[in-house]
């Protein structure tokens, strides 16, 4: 039994990390979108190569665990991968 309360315990402990998670993936949507405005008007293109290397070699060199920043990556570039197609919808509203 005492097992099962452990168990309990991480998850609910995961659900009140994953709740914060969606905030902030809404909050990230959100600035993705109005930056996706901006290229827009100024016709600068989504994608941003330089930059996207340069967020993943930033933020890498802040997590520790080798494992985790190879995995932090690839979660990192769907993020941005996510942002690009939402920015792409943007920019062909105006073709
Ligand atoms: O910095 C930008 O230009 C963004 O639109 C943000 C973002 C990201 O999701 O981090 C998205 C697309 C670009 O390729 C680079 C980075």
């Amino acid at each position: 039994m005492n097992k099962d309360k452990d168990l309990n315990e991480l998850r609910n402990e995961i659900r009140t990390i994953d709740k914060e998670l969606v905030k902030l993936f809404e909050k990230r949507m959100t600035l993705c979108r109005a930056v996706g405005e901006t290229k827009l008007k100024s016709q600068a293109p989504v994608f941003d190569a330089v930059r996207e290397e340069e967020n993943i070699r930033n933020l890498t060199a802040l997590i520790e665990n080798v494992t985790d920043k190879m995995y932090f990556t690839g979660w990192y570039r769907s993020l941005m991968d996510i942002s690009k197609e939402i920015q792409r919808s943007i920019c062909k509203k105006q073709g």
